[in-house]
């Protein structure tokens, strides 16, 4: 069986769609990388700090070796809190910081060497706009993360939320613990520490990298891009396929009343070619097919309710003549005056019949025998007296009945038998047969 055509358009958008969201899924998992790298070659500033500025006596240095960076400590324990760091600024403006939080691991590929303790802390300070002073970056929120660097300087992978906020930076700034989570949407600044021993230290810390890895649409932003597409497609399709119902029920709803128009017209030219068989095409009077069904429902009427039907056969005499003397045309037109003058006439009610040649039947129901021969005579008389194209007088003759409780052709041949024989009698004659008592 054919599949329809707006089937198949469908099952295409869906494999389309599937396709798609299989791309962007596989695109979502081994693209959309974004890498956020610093090493020796990282344009942003970098500058090694340590206790000394705040009165301690140790020493920190920093050499950039191609890709790499070379941080050197030597801790000194005069300070009570000795320390030496790195610092990145990302921007000197801490309004202007970086988003962290789109990143979902960080890389550290960093050996160190030395004696003492070698423990590093990693911090990103973020800035928020609410609640931090720009001139004081010990109110920027404190993000920590502590490692120590592998042996044989392999990488270390860690998912962003190993960070924590540190917490004694908390308790200093008076941070409610609705707000104590970690923060990194606006980090201005990174620090790389020494772990806060308080001991001599000769260290050598070689990094080669210090990456923040992430993808630029998570996986779960993909999932609902896709969940988005196919809803939007789905309202389309409905939106699409609503529109196309209307227009087809519209459109069928035109074909309905056309057809019934065409139907109403081959209706109403059916009756008009059914009435032109029921009548006589040269007087317009009924022929002998369109009496035959009034005929029956008369008589039985007649019959149920016991009420006279009459029948008057007429003929005009000496018709032949006619035609003989004054050509054909004149016996048709002969015809139709003599029709019109019966129907003048007669009564709404009865019926006119031409019931061949120059032979006409009148029908007239609740029409006594003798009303009938009255009627019957006057139309004798109307004919005699009428002013024929001839120019000549015309007559006709007339035999009447009325029905009895027998067959209709019983009925019929009493009155043809009347007519008879009033043409016997010499016709321009009435005779009425009255029924068999
Ligand atoms: N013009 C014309 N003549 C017709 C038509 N139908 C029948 N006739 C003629 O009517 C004539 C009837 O003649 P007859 O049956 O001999 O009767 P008649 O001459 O009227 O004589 P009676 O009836 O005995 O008085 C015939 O000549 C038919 O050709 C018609 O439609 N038009």
């Amino acid at each position: 069986m054919p599949v329809p055509l707006a089937d198949r358009r469908l099952r295409a958008a869906i494999f389309i769609l599937l396709m798609l969201s299989i791309a962007l899924l596989v695109w979502q998992h081994l693209g959309l990388n974004r890498v956020l790298r610093l090493d020796g070659e990282s344009t942003y500033q970098i500058t090694a700090l340590s206790d000394r500025d705040e009165g301690g006596a140790s020493v920190a240095t920093l050499q950039r070796q191609g890709q790499r960076l070379l941080f050197d400590c030597k801790l000194k324990p005069d300070y009570e809190w000795p320390y030496c760091e790195l610092r990145v600024s990302f921007s000197n403006d801490p309004h202007q910081g970086i988003d962290f939080s789109r990143f979902s691991h960080i890389a550290l590929k960093v050996s160190a060497s030395g004696t003492g303790a070698q423990r590093l802390r990693l911090f990103l300070r973020d800035f928020d706009i609410g609640s931090a002073k720009a001139d004081d970056p010990l109110t920027w929120r404190l993000n920590e993360l502590q490692f120590e660097p592998r042996a044989d300087g392999s990488e270390i992978k860690v998912p962003m939320r190993a960070f924590n906020v540190a917490s004694w930076w908390l308790n200093n700034n008076n941070i409610p613990i609705e707000r104590a989570a970690v923060e990194m949407q606006n980090v201005p600044m990174l620090l790389l520490d020494t772990a806060g021993v308080r001991e001599k230290a000769d260290l050598q810390f070689k990094i080669d990298y210090i990456e923040f890895r992430g993808k630029w649409v998570s996986a779960g932003e993909m999932a609902l891009f896709i969940v988005a597409l196919w809803l939007c497609a789905a309202i389309t399709y409905l939106a699409h396929w609503q529109l196309r119902m209307r227009s087809t029920l519209a459109h069928s709803r035109e074909r309905e009343a056309e057809l019934q128009e065409l139907n109403a017209a081959l209706m109403l030219e059916n009756a008009k070619i059914g009435e032109k068989a029921k009548r006589d095409p040269l007087t317009g009077a009924l022929n002998r097919a369109g009496i035959r069904d009034a005929l029956l429902d008369e008589a039985a009427r007649a019959l149920d309710e016991e009420r006279p039907l009459a029948v008057i056969f007429c003929d005009i005499d000496h018709f032949k003549r006619v035609n003989d003397e004054h050509g054909h045309a004149m016996g048709d037109t002969v015809l139709q005056q003599f029709s019109a003058l019966l129907r003048k006439r007669i009564r709404q009610r009865d019926y006119l019949v031409r019931w061949g040649g120059e032979e006409f039947v009148l029908l007239c129901p609740d029409t006594s025998l003798e009303h009938a021969g009255q009627l019957a005579q006057s139309l004798r008389y109307s004919t005699e007296a009428n002013t024929w194209p001839t120019g000549q007088t015309m007559t006709a003759s007339f035999g009447v009945t009325t029905l009895a409780t027998e067959p209709l052709a019983t009925f019929l041949e009493r009155a043809d038998r009347a007519l008879y024989e009033a043409k016997h009698r010499g016709r321009n004659t009435v005779v009425t047969l009255p029924p068999p008592v």
